[in-house]
């Protein structure tokens, strides 16, 4: 391994040094361990503890396949779907494992008893498999985390759409919290020069994820003057979802749990900010019952920072708790996009809201290559920035995603893999110096 990380310090060894290094056999990786999956029965979901169930282990180099590359990761970030994994909920990701198992003979090497997690990775190829022609040995590169087989046609306007579309790291193993990876080619974009290998390998799963939301017409395909609702606007989805609707010209009205979270966005250039804890708004009076009078307080205080405009768009992912009132605010003929229930899936709203003002539901997952790549192209131009508030090594990455379970954290978690500092890999740093600020905006807050 420190050949590897030898080679990609020195900036000189060229593809075929690459080619002709020998991999190690095992490499360190954050796992999960099947026979621990009931670990947490009985507990509150926010007691399920990450620390308790994410392991350090030294695991064997995968087989490598055609179509795919083995990349020496520098570093990776914490993604909440990790965090699902940790938990065990809301199923174990071991049973994606055994299903992707029986498909074929090379994808039994995903169905072992401990699972590889992580979505997210910056680093460089060291090997590519038959009928890789685009990448090389040597080539530095982000990943994005969306897998599939298409040999179907019902993936082929849109990869989302493969009936065997699986997010890398989370229903597939070999993920990116680890020393090595194990991708498929076309999950390859080429890594932003003017950033350090931890703050590229931060955008990755949630600025694909936002991009498709809120700009792809796959989602809400926002545009200009549109006033976007954004839950979480300083999390990891809303971080991006806030940059992409000023960056489209759109008026995003920020929803945050402190002061601290509403200065951020103010300072990504927000101007329409709420604090949902210092306002205090309580959509269900108890288990079963919500509160419409709570919903309408929420609406009036959105048409107060719009000047008496409702919202076309709603970017959401809290779910059961504050669905019903993302129905309620949105406009006549709006959009409720939804990429996730992090509070309950089991949603409740007023349906008369919907019909009687022709709103509209979109589910929205991840994003297509293409989307993925423009998302991507966006953080490479300097015009959309990593959020990356905090790193951690990979031994800590129990930490890290503590921290994202109990919502402790900014922005985006990254975590270092191979790469021994922070600030390592920048390869532009005229570029960088022009937007120093905006990369450092959700340091240390
Ligand atoms: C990029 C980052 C993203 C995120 O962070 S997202 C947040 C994290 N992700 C999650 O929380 C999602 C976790 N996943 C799940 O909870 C489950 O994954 C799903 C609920 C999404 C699906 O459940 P399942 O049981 O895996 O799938 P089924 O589609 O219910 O398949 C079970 C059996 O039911 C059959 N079936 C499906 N649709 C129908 C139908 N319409 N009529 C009859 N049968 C149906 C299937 O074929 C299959 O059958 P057979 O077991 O024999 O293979
Ligand atoms: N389908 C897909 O492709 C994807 C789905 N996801 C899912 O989206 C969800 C969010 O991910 P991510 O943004 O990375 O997570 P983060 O935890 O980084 O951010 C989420 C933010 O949502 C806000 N929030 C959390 N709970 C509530 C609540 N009950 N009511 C209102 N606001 C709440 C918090 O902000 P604050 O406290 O400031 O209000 C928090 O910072 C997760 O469930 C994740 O699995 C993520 C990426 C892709």
């Amino acid at each position: 391994m420190k050949e590897i990380l030898d080679a990609i310090q020195s900036q000189t060894a060229t593809s075929a040094d690459f080619a002709a290094m020998k991999l190690p056999d095992s490499y360190r990786a954050i796992t999960v361990h099947k026979d621990e999956q009931e670990m947490f029965a009985g507990l509150e979901s926010r007691d399920k503890d990450p620390r308790k169930s994410l392991h350090l282990d030294d695991v064997p180099v995968p087989e490598l396949g055609p179509g795919e590359a083995l990349v020496a990761v520098m570093a990776s970030s914490v993604n909440y779907n990790s965090v699902w994994t940790s938990i065990f909920e809301p199923v174990s990701t071991f049973g994606f494992l055994e299903r992707y198992g029986r498909l074929s003979e090379l994808s039994k090497r995903h169905d072992l008893p401990y699972h590889i997690i992580g979505s997210d990775l910056a680093g460089v190829v060291l090997r590519t498999g038959p009928g890789v022609n685009a990448w090389n040995a040597g080539d530095e590169v982000v990943a994005h985390c969306l897998s599939v087989e298409l040999e179907s046609s019902d993936g082929h306007n849109d990869t989302m759409l493969d009936p065997e579309q699986r997010i890398w790291g989370f229903e597939t193993n070999f993920g990116g919290l680890a020393e090595i990876a194990l991708v498929k080619s076309n999950q390859l974009m080429p890594k932003p020069d003017h950033l350090s290998w931890e703050e590229a390998a931060s955008p990755g799963l949630v600025n694909s994820t936002a991009y498709r939301q809120l700009v792809s017409q796959n989602g809400a395909g926002m545009k200009q003057g549109d006033n976007v609702l954004i839950w979480g606007a300083s999390g990891g989805l809303g971080s991006y979802a806030t940059q992409f609707a000023l960056a489209g010209g759109a008026n995003p009205i920020c929803v945050v749990s402190s002061p601290e979270k509403a200065d951020i966005c103010r300072a990504m250039g927000a101007e329409a900010v709420i604090d949902r804890n210092a306002e205090g708004y309580k959509f269900w009076k108890n288990e079963h019952e919500q509160d419409p009078r709570e919903w309408k307080r929420f609406g009036k205080r959105i048409r107060e920072l719009t000047g008496g405009e409702d919202v076309d768009i709603v970017f959401e992912h809290p779910g059961r708790e504050t669905f019903g009132a993302s129905v309620y605010v949105t406009r006549k003929g709006g959009t409720i996009v939804t990429c996730a229930s992090t509070s309950g899936y089991n949603h409740e709203y007023d349906n008369r809201y919907l019909w009687m003002s022709l709103k509209r539901i979109v589910g929205s997952h991840f994003a297509n290559y293409r989307e993925a790549w423009e998302a991507n192209r966006l953080i490479a131009k300097g015009k959309i920035h990593p959020t990356l508030s905090k790193v951690y090594s990979l031994e800590e990455t129990g930490q890290a995603a503590y921290d994202v379970h109990r919502n402790l954290h900014q922005g985006k978690v990254g975590v270092l893999a191979l790469a021994p500092e922070e600030g390592l890999g920048v390869r532009d740093q005229e570029k960088r110096a022009q937007h120093i600020d905006a990369i450092n905006r959700f340091r240390n807050v």
